[in-house]
């Protein structure tokens, strides 16, 4: 539904997004995760025609963007919900959207619901909305022309925990019903419940990719005990690597080897999994360390 091949956008001498590939099938919902400037609305814009890539290419249903033949009923867009117009209000915007991708005036009043905006929030100014409600907005206009494929940047943005909730729930269902999500973030945890594939980008780079199962299982393993202190002396005196969180040990072993150890030892666990949002974390933070741009700085 969406190819990635060799994309690359350079400005000048510096190079936004180096020679990136991907594919997000129907049915699913990929994270395009990394830090600030790691390079994913460069990319996304590259994707919907916004700006021309040096390299390589990107096509959505078979087509690059530009030669879609009705992109607004195609593909659903957001890529900065501050860029609604000021002066109009919620429902007005959506009426133009409405118009200009060719559906009915009704369908507003259906995505209004859709995104629990209410009839008063959609009488009212943009100007006077939260950035929660602008993202609300912005994914309104997305969805106006029933697009089969939706290309989101940083939605969750501005979003409050029940929001997010709300976000991963709309966006769960659209792919359920054989749609196509691209959805970036620089927040592993605001993406990991829903995506069913992550791209991790960092300094216009592919630093891993995979099922959400995959990465996760490259994440390590994560176990709590009843003694971590002694089942991390346990574990590092059978030479396995464990790194201590705030909430138990993330170990570079399979389960298997870890309960092992532990039942060896009469040791009781209360948790053991593979993976995990702490190694995942980890894993994120470690792959993108090197390559984020913010680094640079500090
Ligand atoms: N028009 C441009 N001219 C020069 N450099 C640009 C231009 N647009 C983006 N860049 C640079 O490209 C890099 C990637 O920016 P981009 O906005 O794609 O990152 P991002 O991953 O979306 O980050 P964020 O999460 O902060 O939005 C940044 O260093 C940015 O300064």
């Amino acid at each position: 539904m969406i190819t990635i091949e060799n994309l690359t956008k350079r400005y000048g001498g510096f190079t936004a997004v180096d020679d990136i590939s991907f594919r997000v099938r129907p049915g699913s919902v990929v994270g395009f995760l990394g830090p600030n400037g790691a390079g994913k609305s460069t990319a996304m814009r590259m994707m919907t025609g916004l700006t021309p890539a040096t390299s390589g290419r990107a096509t959505i249903l078979g087509q690059p963007y530009r030669e879609l033949h009705n992109p607004g009923r195609q593909v659903g867009v957001m890529l900065d919900a501050s860029a609604q117009h000021p002066g109009r209000t919620g429902r007005e915007v959506l009426r133009v959207a409405a118009i200009s991708v060719g559906v009915s005036r009704s369908r507003v009043e259906d995505v209004l619901a859709l995104v629990g905006l209410t009839d008063e929030e959609a009488g009212r100014r943009v100007r006077n909305y939260s950035l929660g409600m602008r993202q609300r907005l912005g994914i309104a206009a997305a969805l106006i022309g029933e697009p089969q494929v939706l290309i989101l940047d940083e939605p969750a943005n501005g979003l409050d925990p029940q929001g997010i909730h709300w976000m991963r729930g709309l966006l769960r269902r659209f792919a359920d019903g054989g749609g196509t999500v691209l959805l970036s973030s620089h927040l592993l945890h605001e993406v990991q419940i829903v995506a069913d594939d992550l791209v991790m980008i960092g300094r216009g780079r592919i630093v891993a990719m995979g099922t959400k199962e995959e990465l996760l299982e490259r994440g390590g393993t994560t176990v709590r005990s009843t003694d971590d202190a002694r089942l991390a002396a346990l574990l590092e005196a059978a030479e396995v690597p464990v790194t201590r969180t705030g909430s138990g040990l993330v170990v570079d072993a399979d389960p298997r080897v870890v309960g092992e150890i532990a039942a060896e030892e009469r040791m009781v666990l209360l948790e053991l999994r593979s993976g995990g949002s702490e190694g995942l974390e980890e894993m994120f933070l470690g792959l993108t360390a090197a390559t984020s741009r913010e680094g640079d700085a500090a």
